[in-house]
């Protein structure tokens, strides 16, 4: 792969969205820049409604941008595809298919022309166990922790063998134990896979413990991108050990005071 490709990977080029809306248009994201290199973390945070979603989904390719334009490997994002797997933070797995099934639906969706049934069925189970889920493949979502949904929807995700993974939230639901091992799981898996990982969170920690560089966005309407800080933690990484490392406070600092100092969210109305 050439350099420019590995390190301009995925390309936002002036992007701007603007929804139509009962009150006429919606102007949610102007003018952004921004270039992912290959196996590159990143990290978008910034106050509710700023449109971090809304640039996630049109890297997903769910969305068109109504003006710039967005490239992944050379090619112009036109639409979803298996290369980049979306994972939402309501799992969004289906609740009459087993964990193994929710998984499969999608092998054969990628590989389904190509392989032979074991074949498929290998890369299915190597998902699941990849998430740690090998022993409730016949569960069914029902049956399961939240954690352990998220987790499926992680390993359908995986088991496309993505070339980016996208994740809005991804633990945004779950409790702050199981946030954390997911997150430890999340940093052993990215770096066992080498992913170039997209991911929308609201939480400082998790941005400073997972990303290579954090994309803090303004305040919409017409929101942009306000700063780029690079993280620039050695790899691999232990929240214990990083808890009182200068770095990691550094980079939480740096994160915060552009959220509630320079990025001040609007005063709530008094009722
Ligand atoms: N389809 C749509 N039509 C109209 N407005 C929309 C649409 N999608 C998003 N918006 C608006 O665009 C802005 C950005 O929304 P988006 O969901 O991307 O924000 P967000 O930063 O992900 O928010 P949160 O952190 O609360 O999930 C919001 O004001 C939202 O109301």
């Amino acid at each position: 792969m050439n350099e420019n490709l590995t390190s301009r990977y995925i390309q936002v080029q002036g992007v701007g969205q603007t929804f139509k809306t009962a009150n006429g248009s919606f102007v949610a994201l102007e003018d952004i820049h921004l270039t992912v290199a290959k196996g590159e973390f990143v990290a978008l945070i910034g106050h509710s409604g700023c449109g971090k979603s809304t640039l996630l989904n049109l890297i997903a390719g769910l969305t068109r941008p109504t003006r710039g334009s967005l490239i992944c490997a050379n090619r112009e994002i036109a639409g979803p595809g298996p290369q980049r797997a979306v994972v939402f933070q309501n799992h969004s797995l289906l609740p009459w298919l087993t964990c193994f099934e929710n998984v499969h639906l999608a092998v054969e969706r990628v590989f389904g022309a190509a392989e032979t049934r074991a074949q498929l069925k290998a890369r299915t189970e190597a998902a699941l166990d990849l998430v740690g889920l090998g022993h409730a493949a016949a569960r069914r979502p029902g049956e399961i922790s939240g954690g352990m949904k998220q987790r499926v929807g992680i390993a359908r995700a995986l088991s496309m063998q993505p070339q980016v993974l996208l994740m809005d939230e991804p633990f945004g639901a779950l409790d702050a134990l199981t946030r954390a091992r997911l997150q430890d799981e999340l940093l052993q898996i990215v770096a066992a896979t080498r992913s170039t990982v997209v991911m929308v969170t609201h939480d400082v920690d998790e941005a400073v413990l997972l990303a290579d560089r954090i994309v803090m966005m303004t305040n919409g309407p017409a929101a942009t991108i306000g700063e780029i800080l690079s993280v620039g933690l050695p790899r691999p990484r232990s929240r214990v050990a990083l808890a009182e490392d200068a770095r990691y406070l550094h980079c939480r600092k740096a994160v915060i005071d552009f959220l509630y100092t320079r990025q001040a969210p609007a005063p709530k109305l008094a009722a």
